[in-house]
């Protein structure tokens, strides 16, 4: 049985992405207070795999999954998951939103329903929280330790801990999707299904004039689409940045083989982060002359040139 850690508690986004994946599989949940700590159990062993966010179609790249990704023993990314997000602002009986006084939920769902917050209840600071669910539980379970009286969560969190839903549907831009990736131990290599995405980060060698135009002509020449492109500091030193990218194909792909050789010679390090079946499911249209049929005869070429002098 597959052991899954995930951002908890019950009633995360994060948990309906995991049970969307698993389906009707046999699996053990089991629920972490972020995903630092999700990925440290991974990492240690004591789960096999773990379901974090990592993208939100409004607010962007979830830092603490691409930084915790790239630091420590190599972790990958075994597959996604789209997940729609629709949130409710919810209380304990009796709170009201124009008497409420804060709201408490996740960095990435403030920054979804901020527009809301400001029209419907203006004097209400914010308070985060270490995730939608965690701001429902604790506001159920206890009240007077915290700093807030309203929590922003998914309905199944408000319905899952008992708290009157004050208002539905709050965010601020509807079709939200946030992407969740499930990650693990480097032994867990999916096979192609020809509707692939690999994930990587590279670091240059140096910070001169071109550097990151050389570093995206290793896809571009070879018909590589990139589907995600941000640079997060290295936190070495200030302006020190590399690049988390995503880009569709597989590693066992010729035309992505030989942009990731190319990358290796480049770049001071690559740091592969896994191959995986896209959540869209749309078959990849390659382009005739990078296909692997028109690589390897490329190679076969170049084999019958070498032995001619032989
Ligand atoms: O707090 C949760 O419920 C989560 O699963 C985390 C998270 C995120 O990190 O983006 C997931 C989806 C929503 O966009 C808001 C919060």
């Amino acid at each position: 049985m597959t052991r899954y850690a995930y951002l908890g508690p019950e009633g995360t986004f994060t948990q309906q992405a995991l049970l969307s994946w698993v389906a009707d599989t046999e699996h053990e949940q089991v629920p972490l207070g972020s995903v630092d700590v999700a990925l440290d159990a991974l990492r240690a062993g004591d789960v096999d795999a773990a379901v974090v966010p990592i993208e939100n179609s409004v607010e962007g790249g979830v830092s603490a999954t691409l930084d915790a990704l790239t630091s420590g023993d190599p972790l990958v990314v075994v597959g996604e998951v789209l997940v729609p997000i629709t949130f409710v602002a919810c209380a304990r009986p009796g709170t009201t939103l124009t008497d409420a006084r804060a709201i408490g939920t996740h960095s990435h769902a403030w920054a979804q329903v901020r527009g809301w917050a400001g029209k419907q209840a203006p004097q209400a600071i914010y308070v985060p929280t270490l995730s939608t669910a965690s701001a429902a539980k604790d506001l159920a379970e206890h009240p007077d330790d915290l700093g807030y009286d309203v929590a922003v969560c998914a309905p199944i969190a408000a319905e899952h801990f008992g708290l009157d839903v004050l208002a539905h549907d709050i965010g601020d831009m509807t079709n939200a999707v946030t992407r969740f990736v499930v990650v693990a131990r480097p032994e867990w290599q999916p096979a192609p299904t020809g509707r692939d995405k690999t994930t990587v980060v590279l670091y240059q060698r140096s910070d001169r004039a071109g550097g990151l135009l050389e570093l995206l002509e290793q896809f571009s020449v070879r018909g590589i689409n990139m589907t995600r492109l941000e640079s997060r500091p290295t936190k070495d030193s200030m302006g020190s940045y590399c690049f988390s990218i995503d880009l569709e194909g597989h590693v066992q792909d010729e035309r992505v083989g030989a942009a990731l050789m190319s990358l290796h010679r480049i770049c001071a390090d690559v740091r592969f982060l896994g191959s995986y079946a896209a959540a869209s499911g749309v078959e990849i249209t390659i382009d005739p002359i990078a296909t692997d049929r028109a690589f390897v005869a490329a190679r076969e070429w170049l084999d019958w040139l070498r032995r001619l002098g032989d």
